[in-house]
């Protein structure tokens, strides 16, 4: 049965460039979000962004799997890296997302663990092959590794450092980790990709308004691109 792609963001600059990229757009308002249904190269996609933090992206990737149907989700957007590695517009996706901001150490826990939780979440390896296979053909640089995601914009070397050590992550950001959560719990398969917007550190303020439209087309058009390999 031919898939129905979910495209998500957390911000409208996220999905911006792929709406003009959609044919026979129709939107429908759903729980407080705006969904685009339409076609690309054939294949049908639906496209939202949730609004900021983990709240706002369970609930849109919740509704654009029970509600609209989709069977794949793909998410697009930008993050604060973590590792040296990474420079501004660099791209990384995600082989594990966890929540950094997910404590009950006091129980001897460890961080980002709850009861019958896991701290990182896999994501699908197929949906991971398909992007190494696009960036080969493109000539493009693409990091993989785990993905913090946290309510909280993090503009602090030292909450960042703290991030980068506790859970071996390079990227972090305010979604990934709740899209993965809903995504493995309903076997839906999810890929995470983003570009850099700013390191995370005094800067990230700064450099992520100057860099979030650029940095958000360059994952946008990576991930469209994906699509037609789907
Ligand atoms: C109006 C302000 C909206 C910030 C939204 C940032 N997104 C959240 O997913 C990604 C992101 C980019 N850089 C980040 C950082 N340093 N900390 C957290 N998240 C991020």
């Amino acid at each position: 049965m031919p898939k129905k792609i979910a495209i998500m963001g957390a911000m409208p600059e996220e999905i911006a460039p792929l709406l003009d990229k959609l044919d026979n757009v129709t939107t429908s308002v759903y729980a407080c979000n705006t969904y685009y249904e339409g076609t690309y190269r054939g294949k049908e996609i639906v496209v939202a962004y949730s609004k900021i933090g983990k709240v706002f992206a369970t609930l849109t990737a919740t509704m654009l799997i029970e509600k609209f149907g989709c069977d794949l989700l793909l998410f697009s957007g930008v993050a604060g890296a973590i590792s040296d590695e990474l420079a501004i517009g660099d791209l990384i996706i995600a082989d594990g997302l966890c929540q950094h901001d997910l404590d009950i150490t006091a129980f001897g826990h460890p961080h980002g663990y709850v009861p019958e939780g896991e701290v990182c979440i896999p994501t699908d390896v197929t949906l991971r092959n398909i992007a190494k296979e696009v960036a080969n053909e493109k000539g493009l640089k693409l990091k993989e590794g785990i993905i913090a995601t946290g309510d909280q914009f993090v503009a602090n070397s030292e909450r960042k450092e703290w991030i980068g050590e506790t859970f071996k992550a390079h990227a972090l950001e305010m979604e990934g980790a709740s899209v993965a959560v809903v995504c493995s719990s309903m076997g839906v398969p999810f890929f995470i990709m983003r570009a850099i917007s700013d390191s995370a550190d005094m800067d990230a303020g700064f450099d992520f308004d100057a860099f979030l439209e650029s940095s958000a087309k360059t994952s946008a058009d990576f991930v469209i691109s994906m699509v037609e390999k789907i």
